[in-house]
């Protein structure tokens, strides 16, 4: 049975769930964002203002939406939009356990693999819902979320027509009874959100160099000889497939960038997700990307020195928390060279 005006609780609102809990509020849906008490402030503030590459522009006022530092507000939940980094799933999941009633679905809107699986063993008996999101939101302040990737959520299929729910104008959700192929296929993309991040650069900027596109392509082969070992098929989230991005990663800038804008637009201003993490100097989810293929080669007796070196850069970055270290390809390919890995 669908529930035509259920109670959906945004857990751990920040970029990904203000967006997504914003553009719901606006289209009428109940929505509560539960949220750190920064954020919870600049929305009571100014509200919310949702915006994309595409022009779109919807504001929400803040008597539009619930806003809530209290976990407790779970107990009042019909459905769990779980948004918070990997490092967080645990916690939240527990949070979860403790305030939700039983029947709440729980839906994961995380990037990595291994989340839906984390929150299913600790909300056990529950309906779970692996989920992929393929866009980047920009936190650009005041309450503005800017959409500045392009693509569709894709949420695991099963009863209750949950898609339909969180399909709203602006706003497409499609199910998918392969998600686990369809989230790898994302997670080969998120690979690159550490060498973004290292890179100190827009994505678009990044992409533009020849130098950092053949070091991602290297990283990705790498990844997916692991990947494909361990009999999974990843879903590309382009039009291109997973076996072929490397090819068009490792073409020439000017016929790239003309193949690259077939088939995805990217906003001048796109970072990924681990910029902001090192940016604000918060733990970063490489143990989710670049550690799951470290790990999965290691027990399948396949070498993975460029995902392990990236990892050992990215974990040094974090350390020193001095945000973005604006490092070069060869910089890396020096650290490829003479690191441990080698
Ligand atoms: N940003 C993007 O463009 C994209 C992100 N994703 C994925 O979506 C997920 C969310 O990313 P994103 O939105 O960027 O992350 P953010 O860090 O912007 O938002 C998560 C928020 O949850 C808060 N939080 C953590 N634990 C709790 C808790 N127990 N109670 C209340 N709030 C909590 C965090 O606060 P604090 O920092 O203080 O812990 C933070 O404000 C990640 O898996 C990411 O990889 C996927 C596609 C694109
Ligand atoms: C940029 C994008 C959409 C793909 O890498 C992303 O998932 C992120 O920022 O985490």
């Amino acid at each position: 049975m669908v529930n035509s005006d259920p109670h959906i609780v945004v857990a751990g609102a920040g970029s990904i769930g203000c967006f997504v809990g914003g553009l719901l509020a606006a289209s009428g849906r109940n929505v509560t964002l539960l949220a750190r008490p920064r954020i919870a402030a600049e929305i009571r503030a100014h509200g919310l203002t949702l915006t994309d590459l595409d022009g779109m522009a919807v504001r929400v006022s803040a008597d539009a939406i619930g806003i809530s530092t209290d976990p407790a507000i779970l107990a009042g939940a019909d459905m769990v939009l779980v948004t918070v980094k990997s490092r967080d799933t645990d916690a939240i999941g527990a949070v979860i356990n403790t305030h939700a009633p039983r029947s709440a679905q729980v839906i994961s809107l995380q990037n990595g693999v291994s989340n839906g699986t984390a929150l299913r063993s600790l909300l056990p008996a529950r309906d779970v819902r692996a989920g992929m999101v393929p866009f980047n939101v920009v936190p650009m302040g005041q309450g503005c979320y800017h959409r500045a990737v392009e693509g569709d959520i894709v949420i695991e299929a099963g009863p209750g027509a949950l898609g339909s729910v969180l399909a709203v104008p602006g706003l497409a959700c499609l199910e998918s009874r392969e998600i686990e192929n369809v989230q790898w296929g994302k997670f080969l993309m998120n690979l690159n959100n550490a060498l973004n991040a290292l890179s100190g650069l827009p994505i678009k900027a990044q992409l533009k160099d020849r130098e950092w596109r053949k070091l991602m392509a290297d990283q990705w082969a790498e990844a997916l000889r692991v990947i494909h070992r361990n009999g999974i098929r990843p879903v590309s989230s382009t039009p291109v497939s997973v076996s072929v991005i490397p090819w068009v990663l490792r073409l020439p800038t000017g016929v790239f960038t003309r193949v690259a804008s077939a088939m995805l637009k990217i906003d001048p201003q796109a970072r990924t997700s681990m910029s902001y993490d090192l940016m604000e100097r918060r733990p970063t989810e490489i143990a989710a990307l670049q550690g799951v293929v470290v790990e999965m080669g290691r027990m399948s007796g396949i070498a993975t020195p460029i995902n392990a070196m990236v990892m050992d850069v990215v974990n040094t970055a974090e350390l020193a928390g001095e945000g973005l270290p604006n490092l070069t390809p060869n910089a890396l390919r020096r650290e490829l060279a003479e690191g441990p890995q080698a």
